[in-house]
């Protein structure tokens, strides 16, 4: 007899909090507060789409490019982003790979970002500032649920590969990555502060001139 295991949904996460973890996610919070503030086309993106909370994803969606704190940031994630396509076995030869949009996300208790994906996009993550105790973890859905028809409910003690939604909890220096077409969202949570996260998009083409 023979099971196999087919069609695997894999999510990368790692502490990529170096030596210098403290000063830079004091950097990056700082940054991100201060974009809170003066981001005025972001809260009123916010105030429709992020109730409650603060994200520059309707408005500074490219913060990799325009500042060098995010670009070191995204330095620092590129190995990463590389070794989990490697891990999906995707070919990149001859292709480039490249992080695409990166923003960020202020969310004090109690703001919820609904279930969503990351369209136009190939593998997308997010990479944790600050994240106060009891803050929510990230939720993911089997990308399958709406296959599943007539299925009978999981048995409560089924591993949980088996579920139809996992959270995964992260600390403040963790990064997450995922296939952009994985639905995710951030359920609402009671703690004090903020959670601050930045997250982004990697895309790929064909190298010019080939
Ligand atoms: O903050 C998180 O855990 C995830 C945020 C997210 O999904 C996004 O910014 O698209
Ligand atoms: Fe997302």
């Amino acid at each position: 007899m023979a099971i196999h295991a087919l069609f695997p949904t894999l999510i990368y996460r790692e502490s990529i909090a170096g030596p210098d973890q403290r000063r830079l996610n004091q950097d990056l919070a700082d940054e991100c507060r201060s974009l809170a503030v003066s981001d005025a086309a972001g809260r009123r993106w916010s105030a429709k789409h992020y109730l409650g909370g603060y994200t520059s994803y309707g408005s500074l969606d490219r913060l990799h490019l325009f500042s060098s704190l995010f670009s070191r940031l995204r330095r620092r994630i590129d190995p990463h982003a590389k070794a989990f396509a490697r891990s999906l076995h995707y070919d990149l030869a001859g292709r480039s790979f490249a992080m695409t949009d990166c923003w960020a996300n202020v969310m004090p208790a109690g703001v919820v970002h609904s279930l969503h994906l990351h369209p136009t996009s190939f593998i997308s993550g997010t990479y944790y500032v600050e994240v106060p105790k009891g803050a929510g973890a990230l939720k993911f859905e089997d990308p399958r649920l709406g296959l599943h028809m007539a299925t009978p409910p999981r048995r409560a003690d089924a591993p949980k590969s088996f579920h139809s939604f996992v959270s995964l909890p992260a600390k403040a220096g963790d990064l997450l990555l995922f296939e952009s077409w994985l639905r995710h969202e951030v359920p609402p949570a009671r703690f004090s502060g903020e959670r601050i996260s930045i997250s982004f998009n990697y895309g790929w083409a064909t190298k010019a001139g080939r």
